[in-house]
């Protein structure tokens, strides 16, 4: 295997889903089996915070889900735990600034996919140094769906980052809509992550093409 390229990379991130059980008004699985009809390009099992579940109840659904995406051809990225993604031959892992060190996660998961959060140009230049393959920028907007989000950035974050020749792909996350995401995408992202817009909309598969035609624009 090699690392992914960065033009790969950006086409993934065009719609990232990210969910897990406690982001679903339906089952985790029917949830994401609409968004995959709908035409997600990433997906992230984040399954954390109020109402998720734990231990071996967490890593079948984790398998449960993997098996949806990988019928799809949708690559598979499990947030945080490391451990999980080794163990269930995942595509990849999200880390943020708290959790294990990017270089770290690097060495321990050979050339499988790497996204780092970053708040700042500082965290950014860091996460592409140690060897992440996308970073995921936010809040954007408010967000009810992370308790402990840092503030709020607005497009312009991704803008500057992007006037300091931070060409790394980029993926905008935090109360992303299809309104909000033309803003997101113009100010330099090369796609949104998007959790509720996705997760608790009645008609899923919908909520997905909106978001993918704003991209196409
Ligand atoms: C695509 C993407 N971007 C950012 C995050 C946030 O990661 P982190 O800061 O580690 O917070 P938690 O998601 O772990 O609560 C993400 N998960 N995905
Ligand atoms: C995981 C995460 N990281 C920054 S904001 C956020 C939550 C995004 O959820 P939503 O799309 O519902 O605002
Ligand atoms: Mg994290």
């Amino acid at each position: 295997m090699t690392r992914i390229s960065s033009s790969r990379m950006k086409e993934l991130l065009q719609v990232y889903f990210v969910m897990g059980s406690q982001n679903c008004k339906r089952s985790p699985e029917s949830t994401l089996t609409e968004a995959l009809n709908g035409g997600i390009t990433l997906f992230q099992f984040r399954e954390k915070g109020p109402g998720s579940i734990s231990g071996a109840k967490r890593m079948e659904l984790a398998l449960r889900l993997q098996q949806l995406c990988q019928e799809q051809s949708v690559p598979f990225i499990v947030n945080d735990d490391v451990d999980l993604a080794l163990a269930i031959g995942a595509d990849g892992v999200h880390i943020g600034q708290d959790d294990e060190k990017a270089s770290k996660v690097r060495e321990r998961i050979g050339d499988m996919i790497l996204g780092v959060s970053a708040h700042t140009l500082e965290e950014a230049r860091i996460a592409q140094e140690q060897g992440a393959d996308y970073i995921g920028v936010g809040p954007i907007y408010p967000t009810s769906s992370k308790e402990d989000a840092h503030a709020v950035q607005g497009p312009k974050i991704i803008e500057s980052m992007r006037a300091q020749d931070m060409d790394i792909p980029i993926v905008g996350i935090g109360g992303i809509t299809s309104v909000g995401a033309a803003r997101v995408l113009k100010a330099g992202a090369d796609g949104v992550a998007v959790i509720s817009a996705i997760s608790l909309a009645d008609d899923i598969a919908e909520s997905v093409k909106r978001l993918q035609r704003v991209n196409i624009k």
